[in-house]
């Protein structure tokens, strides 16, 4: 089939210069299996220092810099916020959008969601859009619907044939930082609903679309969620801080 695998890490609001460093040199020495991306989104100060810190080793084209947020417009009096182009300048190729934190606590709504990731791709950089349901929505059997609702804005933004650049991260949202996974069997029964649904707009793109997992993935759990059908990899939050854990995640994912 040929469906590259990503492993994400995302850092949040944590890390230092020093886990920069750390990382890097110790991801050097991770052995990843064919077809298999890694992409580390650490904050806006410390994007600049993993660059620096990954071509000082000659770090593999394997692994790659992500952003975890960016601004939809190029440029302009918008104090705090972060343009694409200076993404890109300090060596990122990937942009982390709609976040549920990002959702919820400063309120992006999914028609902002979807101009951010327009902005990615009109700049060249691959967006990794977040989607996900609350714990309540789940209990009143509403995954489907709100998973619907998250992805529709952006189709209708970008057209289905863009989504060739987009991977997409499922994090339902009880499970993130919670210890709480979603068992293989469920988070593999929402993978496929969502490659079903990108799927009946255009069959090919589907095909192809990497389907990242997130939610408390941890070097325990990584494997049997990996080897779910329409499971290609993680968004991976806490354990992406823990070097010898992160690799451990890193080397479970195989492309499919
Ligand atoms: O972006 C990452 C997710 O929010 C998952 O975070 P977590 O692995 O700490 O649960």
């Amino acid at each position: 089939m040929n469906r590259l695998s990503i492993v994400a890490a995302n850092w949040k609001m944590n890390g230092s210069l020093a886990l920069v460093n750390s990382m890097v040199s110790e991801l050097n020495n991770v052995t990843l299996n064919e077809n298999v991306e890694v992409v580390v989104c650490p904050s806006f100060p410390y994007l600049a220092a993993f660059s620096l810190a990954s071509d000082n080793v000659n770090l593999s084209k394997a692994f790659s810099l992500g952003a975890q947020n960016l601004n939809e417009f190029a440029n302009g009096a918008f104090t705090g916020e972060v343009s694409t182009s200076m993404l890109q300048e300090v060596g990122a190729s990937y942009v982390i959008v709609g976040h549920s934190e990002r959702r919820s606590i400063y309120n992006e709504s999914s028609v902002l969601v979807a101009h951010k990731v327009k902005a990615a791709l009109s700049a060249g950089l691959k967006p990794i859009l977040c989607i996900g349901e609350s714990e309540d929505e789940r209990v009143a059997e509403q995954t489907e619907v709100v998973l619907a609702a998250q992805l529709q804005p952006v189709i209708d933004e970008i057209g289905i044939e863009n989504f060739k650049n987009v991977v997409i991260a499922y994090e339902p949202v009880w499970a993130i930082g919670t210890g709480k996974t979603a068992s293989p069997e469920m988070a593999q029964a929402t993978h496929q609903f969502i490659r079903e649904f990108i799927a009946k707009v255009d069959e090919n793109v589907a095909v192809k679309l990497p389907l990242l997992y997130g939610g408390s993935v941890n070097a325990t759990n990584c494997e049997e969620l990996f080897a779910q059908a329409d499971i290609d990899g993680g968004l991976i939050g806490g354990a992406s801080l823990k070097a010898e854990e992160f690799k451990i995640i890193c080397s479970a994912a195989k492309g499919k």
